[in-house]
């Protein structure tokens, strides 16, 4: 593996998957990042991301770097050939260069501006590292994607499953602010690779890139596709189609113990943090059938899995 920004860098996502469950059981620390610096910036904030990929960085062995680049590091011009006599007072092509001497791996965190699909489909940030540095960059949640939280998730389905083949709903949910496509994108993305049934439930106006659902069905009555689901993966996200747009604030949607009962006992998934009571009412997130926080312990073991693969040369590894 050569960079971690999106899930096509994964080549077998279910050796990848039992390599990440291997590392959980091991418990142990590996060595394959002794002497190796992983550089991480934040351009917005984390929690979940920013711990457990410092953690499997450490559990390699490996040092850790960790900048807040919008407040401390210099404001960067990502454009090429700009006359940079504004505010900006680094060149990504210097930043990255730079960087690339300090640290064996570069993480991003870039969320989209929400208002320019094409600019935000660009992945500027996230493309421009991936240009102007010479080691392996990972996507820590970039404009349109958040490969680490899918093969997350993907892990915990794998964990967590009783049928070979279960039903898996994505669910929209009502949020008071605009957030991004990029989990659900993701998530999709990882979900159409794996054995399951996938199922999308929005409202109308939050079809999600019909480049990414494909021939995903997309049920606008969230009731019937929630029947029978053995896994429902909630999250809120604005509008693709109105770019950016809250279109709707319908309660009607929030994941209540009524949309459970119409479910397969599912188990109940989101990658965090979750707005209780308007995106999963607290009888959800407190009932047994909440795995989120069981979800949020794999971020560990799927950085873990996809920072050795960048380590170890690709001639040692098996899958590639
Ligand atoms: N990395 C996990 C989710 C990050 C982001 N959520 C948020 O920004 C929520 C913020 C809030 O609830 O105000 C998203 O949906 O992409
Ligand atoms: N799920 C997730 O990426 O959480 P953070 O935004 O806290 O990193």
């Amino acid at each position: 593996m050569k960079n971690y920004t999106n899930l096509l860098d994964i080549e077998n996502l279910q050796e990848l998957i039992e390599e990440a469950l291997q590392l959980k059981k091991e418990n142990s620390a590996a060595d394959a990042g002794k002497g190796k610096t992983l550089g991480m910036l934040f351009f917005n904030p984390s929690l979940r991301t920013r711990l457990s990929t410092e953690k499997a960085a450490k559990l390699l062995g490996m040092e850790v770097m960790v900048m807040n680049a919008d407040k401390d590091g210099w404001a960067l011009e990502f454009e090429d050939g700009a006359v940079m006599d504004s505010n900006k007072a680094e060149h990504i092509k210097e930043a990255a260069a730079v960087l690339s001497q300090y640290c064996d791996i570069i993480a991003v965190r870039a969320f989209p501006g929400l208002e320019d699909r094409e600019k935000d489909e660009a992945e500027l940030v996230l493309n421009s590292f991936q240009k102007y540095a010479s080691v392996p960059v990972v996507n820590l949640e970039s404009a349109t994607a958040h490969p680490l939280q899918a093969l997350t998730d993907a892990i915990t389905i794998s964990e967590l499953k009783k049928v070979k083949r279960p039903k898996v709903v994505l669910t929209w949910a009502p949020h008071p602010r605009a957030l991004p496509q990029s989990v659900p994108n993701s998530f999709v993305d990882v979900m159409q690779r794996a054995d399951v049934d996938l199922v999308i439930t929005n409202p109308e106006g939050y079809d999600l890139n019909s480049k990414i659902t494909k021939d995903t069905p997309v049920i606008h009555d969230q009731e019937e596709a929630l029947k029978d689901a053995d896994f429902v993966y909630v999250k809120n996200w604005s509008s693709y189609e109105d770019y950016g747009k809250i279109l709707s604030d319908d309660r009607s949607w929030t994941f209540s113990q009524e949309k459970l009962a119409v479910t397969n006992n599912a188990k109940v998934m989101h990658c965090l943090p979750v707005r209780r009571n308007v995106v999963i009412d607290d009888t959800v997130l407190d009932c047994g059938n909440s795995v989120v926080i069981h979800q949020a312990n794999n971020r560990t073991f799927a950085a873990q899995a996809v920072l050795r693969r960048l380590l170890i040369p690709a001639t040692t590894q098996v899958a590639e």
